[in-house]
């Protein structure tokens, strides 16, 4: 089973770093090459262009890919399926024109000329509309061309905003909004080892934002204990060896909750409070 990932680019090292995280490791150095092993002999990895990527699942040359929403609409690729939202790789894809201009709806666009790196995305968008500028495509710099009299307007995407403002473009309209995916081809995502895989790159995302606490607790304060704790299904309670009328009381909680439960616990009667970091979560 093979799994295309960006070879470059701002997606690269996160999409790396997460399927590290899932267990997946990289074998015989990335760096470079096409390919990569990984630790699991089933599993390989193809380096792609993210733009190319959700055509290389598409033909076959890798079952799964992980790439940006964006890329996938404008591949327009038939019979995949996203199988997770990775949740990295955040930006939107908007219709921008001159802050100064006269284009501040899609109306304004008739007749008139559209840059963008997504042309298919763009052509999807004003079909909806009834609209049905120009569209140019150019491979960069979009925001520069309303200035140099290419183009009324863009798509392109933004994420803080700045690219936009620094060239004294605003938003007309949201077109996409964007996230990395992981994706499959519809024929095998009912695959065992894609599930699998599916499953550890999930457990990575499930695990983010939560803290695991351990603790001691007289056993008569543990109900007390118990009604303080949120999260996941209750608290799991163990005896302690020798531990003189304590049990050890363990849940998984969410990051944001972490100060005030440590609060509350101790308050109701726990002590030796650890909390940890958790690497996977399989439900
Ligand atoms: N500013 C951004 N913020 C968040 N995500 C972004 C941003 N720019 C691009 N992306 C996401 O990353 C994907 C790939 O963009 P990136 O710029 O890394 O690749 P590239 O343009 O192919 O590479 P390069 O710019 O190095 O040639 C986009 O399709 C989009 O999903
Ligand atoms: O809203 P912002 O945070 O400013 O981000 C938006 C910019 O990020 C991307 O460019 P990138 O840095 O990938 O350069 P590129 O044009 O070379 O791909 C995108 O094409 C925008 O230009
Ligand atoms: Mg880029």
């Amino acid at each position: 089973m093979r799994i295309a990932v960006p070879n470059k680019g701002r997606l690269h090292e996160p999409t790396i770093d997460l399927l590290e995280r899932a267990g997946l490791h990289l074998e015989n150095g990335a760096d470079r090459k096409l390919y990569a092993d990984t630790v699991d002999p089933d599993v390989s990895v193809l380096f792609a262009r993210a733009a190319d990527i959700p055509e290389y699942v598409a033909d076959g040359a890798a079952d799964l890919g992980i790439t940006g929403l964006d890329q996938v609409h404008e591949a327009r690729v038939d019979d995949v399926e996203e199988l997770l939202d990775l949740e990295f790789g955040r930006c939107r894809l908007v219709l921008a024109a001159p802050e100064d201009g006269d284009i501040e709806g899609v109306a304004d666009l008739a007749g008139k000329t559209v840059a963008t790196e997504f042309p298919n995305v763009t052509a999807d968008f004003f079909a909806d509309t009834g609209v049905s500028p120009d569209i140019v495509e150019v491979t960069g710099a979009t925001e520069l061309t309303p200035h140099v009299e290419m183009a009324d307007a863009i798509v392109d995407i933004t994420s803080t905003g700045t690219t936009l403002k620094m060239n004294r473009l605003a938003v007309v309209d949201e077109v996409l909004s964007s996230s990395v995916r992981l994706f499959g081809r519809t024929d095998v995502v009912d695959d065992p080892k894609v599930r699998e895989v599916r499953t550890a790159l999930s457990s990575v995302k499930q695990a983010e934002g939560k803290r695991y606490l351990m603790m001691n607790v007289p056993e008569d304060r543990l109900e007390a204990v118990r009604d303080v704790i949120p999260g996941m299904g209750g608290p799991t309670v163990m005896d302690v060896a020798n531990g003189g009328g304590k049990v050890a009381v363990h849940a998984v909680v969410d990051e944001r909750d972490v100060f005030e439960t440590i609060t509350e616990v101790k308050k109701a009667g726990a002590s030796d409070i650890l909390v940890t970091e958790i690497e996977r979560l399989v439900e």
